[in-house]
């Protein structure tokens, strides 16, 4: 798919929200992909996950044996993505703030994980992210999201894949562009929810 393919389906969702929000890692920025509203959509969620495991399995020389995602965003892209791949689909989710595998969920040195994440922006939680699925023994052998708003700077530490590549400005709370700073923020993410 290309960037306009992709980004059509977050306009056709309602889902590229434009305002002021403050994102997972406390940067802000005026556009927001708002992820949820186009995996409301199983026809859509499953068009764009066929399209990442299409390109996962194209650029990928070593095939994962099973997904893992970062809750709650990563949860169904990472489900979809496994389906489309005949793979299972596991999640770790932030248990006082860090990401843990619960729900007996099991993972081990013999496992070659594949994480997916919907968006990366920074690339912070999905290092995070990666440094639990590692803390179990197994390997992380590649990352893929659906849009990387870092433009290819966000370094995750294993190789990204991303259906696209979208760039788009965040800023210090402390450095806003005068028509941010004139609008009230919105968080719309799980980070640091209780
Ligand atoms: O690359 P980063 O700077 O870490 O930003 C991207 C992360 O932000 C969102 O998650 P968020 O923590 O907002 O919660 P959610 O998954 O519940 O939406 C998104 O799902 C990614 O996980
Ligand atoms: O950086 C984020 O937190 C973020 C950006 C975005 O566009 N969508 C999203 O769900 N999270
Ligand atoms: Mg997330």
């Amino acid at each position: 798919m290309t960037r306009d393919e992709v980004l059509d389906e977050f306009r056709a969702a309602g889902a590229l929200l434009e305002g002021h929000f403050i994102l997972s890692s406390g940067l802000r920025s005026a556009v927001f992909l708002q992820k949820a509203k186009v995996f409301a959509d199983p026809a859509r969620t499953e068009r764009l996950c066929r399209a990442l495991a299409q390109k996962v399995k194209a650029e990928l020389p070593e095939q994962p044996t099973i997904i893992v995602s970062p809750a709650v965003g990563g949860i169904v892209p990472g489900y979809e993505t496994a389906r489309q791949m005949g793979l299972k689909a596991l999640y770790v989710e932030r248990e006082n703030g860090e990401f843990t595998l619960r729900r007996g969920f099991e993972l081990g040195p013999e496992d070659r994980v594949l994480v997916v994440e919907d968006i990366v922006s920074t690339g912070l939680s999905s290092r995070e992210c990666i440094e639990a699925i590692q803390a179990t023994g197994a390997t992380v052998i590649a990352e893929a999201c659906l849009v990387d708003r870092s433009g290819g700077e966000a370094d995750v530490g294993v190789p990204l894949i991303a259906l696209t590549q979208y760039k788009v400005p965040a800023y210090p709370a402390d450095q806003l562009p005068p028509e941010l700073a004139a609008i009230p923020a919105i968080k719309p993410g799980s980070r640091g929810l209780a």
